[in-house]
C-alpha cells in the first residue's frame, strides 16, 4: 500500500484524554479514532491487526472443534426477563425501543440468546457435546469508559457457548477451551497467566480469567513466590492461623484510645438481601466484599455508608478470623470503644476469611508466600452448569429418554481488548511495535527523498518485487526524512528497508524496529535478507 494514498492520520502529540501508552500511541499512529466516550472506529492499519486477532482465534477455535455461529447484538427483552437479569442488570445493559414500542437489549453477552436458540434445536444427547461461538460486537454502558480499547463501551469479543449432557464432558470442554486461550495468547505473543477468579453475577462455578501482565491492568494478580498458583486478588484465599494474643484482657470500656492498627476492629455494615450485617476486619486489612457475596451465595450485596453502635446493634455480626486473636481491641468512629476483647464483648455469630489477601501472606496452597502484579483480564472461562438452562427450559433427553437440563459452559475472549493489550506489551519510547503474528504490515519501504529519480526509481522496483513476498507499507510521500520516520517509529512495523543516499550504488538500509539494530544491504540480497530477518524474529 502507498501511504500517499493512506488514510493514516499520524499525530505528533498525545490526545488528552489518553492517558496510557498504548491508547495514546494507537490514536496517534492512526490506528484507531474515538467517536464517543468509550466508543472507537477502528481505521484502516487498526482494523488490519483486530482481523489478524480474530484470525488467530478462529484458527485455534476450529481447531478445538467450536463452530462459528453470528447472533443479533439486538436482542429481545423477553429472553432477558426468563433469566430475570433484564431486573439484575442496571443501566450498563444498554436498551432500546423498537417502532412498535418493544424493549430489547444491546447485547452485553450472550447466555439467553445461545439458550433459547439451543433449547429449540437440541432434543438429544446423541447430539453433545457441542460448542458454539461468535466473534461480535457487545454492549456495556461503562460508567467511566478509560484507557481506549481497555474499557469501552462497544467492543468486540469471541464468546464461545458450550453444551453437554454430564459434568465430565464440561469439565472436558473446559479443559480443551483453557489449552486453546494459552495457545491463542501465546500466538500473539502475550506475556500471561490464567488465575482462579470469581463468577460475578452469572454465577456458575468455576471460572479463570487469563491475564495479561501489564502495570496498567485494572485487576490484581496475588501469586506465589515459589508455586504455580495465581488468583484474582477477589478470589485469593487467607490461610494464616492467628494465635490468640497473650496480652492481659482489660475490662471493656468506652471511648477512644490510641492503638496500633493491628490492634484496631473496622465495622462495615453491609445489606445482604435485606438484612442488615456487620463486617469485622482488624484495621491493617481490607474488607473483600466479593468474599462476603460468596459467603452469602448471592449477588444483592451493598455496602450501607452507616456507622452503628455494636453494643446496640441488632443484625448479624459476622468477623474475619484475624479478629478473634484480639485481646484489647479498640472500636473506632462514632461509637468508639476499646480494651474490646471480641469473643467476650461482640456477640460474633461466625469467623470467616472475609479479607483482601496482602503481599507476604503465605500462599493458600501452602508453597511459598504473596506477590501481586497488575494485570489487564484478556479472557474468562466459566463452568456455568445449568443456570441459565434450567431457568430457560434448555433440556435434552438423556439415554433414559429422561429430560434434563443442559449442562453449559462459556468463554470470553475481550478481542479489542487483546490489540490494546498487546500494544501496551509491545510498545516503546518511539511507538508500537507489532509482533510479527498481528503486524498490519510486515516491511516499510522509505523513501528518504522522493525528488531524487535514483531514489524514487529504486523504491518503485523494490516496491513491484517485494510486495509479491511481503506486506509492504511503502511511504512515497512528499514529506522530509524525519517526519516519514517518526511515523514509521510510531507505526511500528517489524522491518524497515530504507532507500536514501547509496540508491545508485544499489545498496539500502534494513532496521529491525524490536532491537533498531540496522545493516546496508545489496538489493539483490535484500528478498533473502528480509526473509531471514522474519524468521529470526518469529
Ligand atoms: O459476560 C459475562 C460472562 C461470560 C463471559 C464470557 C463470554 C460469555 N459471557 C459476565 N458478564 C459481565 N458483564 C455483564 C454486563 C452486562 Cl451490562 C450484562 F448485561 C451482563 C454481563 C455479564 O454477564
Ligand atoms: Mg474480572
Ligand atoms: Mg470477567
Amino acid at each position: 500500500m502507498k501511504q500517499s494514498k493512506y488514510f493514516n492520520p499520524t499525530l505528533r502529540d498525545n490526545p488528552a484524554d489518553a492517558e496510557i501508552k498504548s491508547h495514546q500511541l494507537l490514536v496517534r499512529a492512526g490506528f484507531i479514532r474515538q467517536n464517543a466516550s468509550g466508543i472507537y472506529s477502528y481505521l484502516p492499519l487498526g482494523k488490519k491487526v483486530l482481523s489478524k486477532i480474530e484470525q488467530v482465534i478462529r484458527k485455534e477455535l476450529d481447531e478445538a472443534g467450536a463452530q462459528e455461529l453470528l447472533m443479533p447484538a439486538i436482542q429481545p427483552a423477553e429472553l432477558w426477563q426468563e433469566t430475570g437479569r433484564w431486573d439484575v442488570y442496571g443501566p450498563e445493559l444498554m436498551r432500546l425501543k423498537d417502532r412498535h414500542g418493544r424493549p430489547f437489549a444491546l447485547g452485553a453477552t450472550h447466555e439467553e440468546l445461545i439458550t433459547s436458540l439451543v433449547r429449540d434445536e437440541l432434543s438429544s444427547y446423541k447430539q453433545l457435546p457441542v460448542t458454539l461461538y461468535q466473534i461480535q460486537t457487545k454492549y456495556r454502558d461503562e460508567r467511566r469508559p478509560r484507557f481506549g480499547l481497555l474499557r469501552g463501551r462497544e467492543f468486540i469479543m469471541k464468546d464461545a457457548y458450550s453444551f453437554h449432557s454430564s459434568e465430565e464432558q464440561l469439565d472436558d470442554a473446559y479443559k480443551l477451551m483453557h489449552k486453546t486461550y494459552s495457545k491463542i495468547f501465546t500466538s500473539l505473543g502475550l506475556d500471561f497467566r490464567p488465575v482462579v477468579a470469581d463468577s460475578g453475577a452469572i454465577g456458575g462455578k468455576d471460572t479463570e480469567e487469563f491475564m495479561a501482565l501489564s502495570s496498567v491492568g485494572e485487576d490484581t494478580i496475588a501469586y506465589s513466590d515459589s508455586s504455580d498458583y495465581a488468583a484474582n486478588i477477589e478470589m485469593a484465599e487467607v490461610h494464616v492461623q492467628y494465635e490468640k494474643s497473650d496480652e492481659e484482657e482489660l475490662p471493656f470500656a468506652k471511648g477512644e484510645v490510641e492503638t496500633s492498627l493491628d490492634h484496631q476492629i473496622h465495622t462495615t455494615v453491609m445489606k445482604v438481601e435485606d438484612e442488615m450485617i456487620a463486617v469485622l476486619v482488624r484495621g491493617d486489612h481490607e474488607l473483600n466484599e466479593i468474599k462476603v457475596k460468596n459467603l452469602y451465595g448471592t449477588n444483592m450485596v451493598e455496602v450501607q455508608n452507616e456507622e452503628v453502635d455494636l453494643k446496640e446493634f441488632k443484625g448479624t455480626v459476622i468477623a474475619d478470623t484475624a479478629v478473634k486473636a484480639i485481646a484489647n481491641g479498640s472500636i473506632i468512629g462514632a461509637y468508639a470503644y476499646h480494651n474490646v476483647n471480641p469473643d467476650r464483648d461482640l456477640s460474633i455469630e461466625r469467623y470467616e476469611d472475609l479479607r483482601f489477601i496482602q503481599e507476604g501472606d503465605p500462599s493458600p496452597d501452602g508453597n511459598g508466600t504473596i506477590v501481586f502484579a497488575e494485570g489487564i483480564e484478556i479472557g474468562q472461562v466459566f463452568k456455568l452448569g445449568q443456570t441459565y438452562s434450567e431457568t430457560m427450559g434448555a433440556k435434552f433427553l438423556d439415554e433414559g429418554g429422561k429430560a434434563q437440563p443442559l449442562i453449559m459452559g462459556c468463554y470470553g475472549i475481550g478481542v479489542s481488548r487483546t490489540l490494546a493489550a498487546i500494544a501496551e506489551q509491545n510498545a516503546d519510547d518511539n511507538g508500537l511495535r507489532w509482533p510479527l503474528a498481528v503486524t498490519p504490515y510486515h516491511v516499510h519501504l522509505i523513501t528518504i527523498n522522493v525528488k531524487d529519480a535514483d531514489q524514487s526509481d529504486l523504491s518503485d522496483r523494490l516496491y513491484d518485487s517485494l510486495k509479491d513476498e511481503h506486506d509492504v507499507l511503502y511511504d512515497d510521500r512528499k514529506e522530509r526524512a524525519g517526519v516519514k520516520f517518526k511515523d514509521a517509529d510510531l507505526i511500528g512495523l517489524p522491518l524497515r528497508v530504507v532507500v536514501g543516499k547509496k540508491a545508485n550504488e544499489g545498496i539500502v538500509e534494513v532496521k529491525r524496529r524490536d532491537t533498531g539494530e540496522s545493516i546496508e544491504v545489496p538489493v539483490d540480497n535484500l528478498n533473502s535478507t528480509l526473509q531471514q530477518l522474519l524468521e529470526q524474529m518469529n
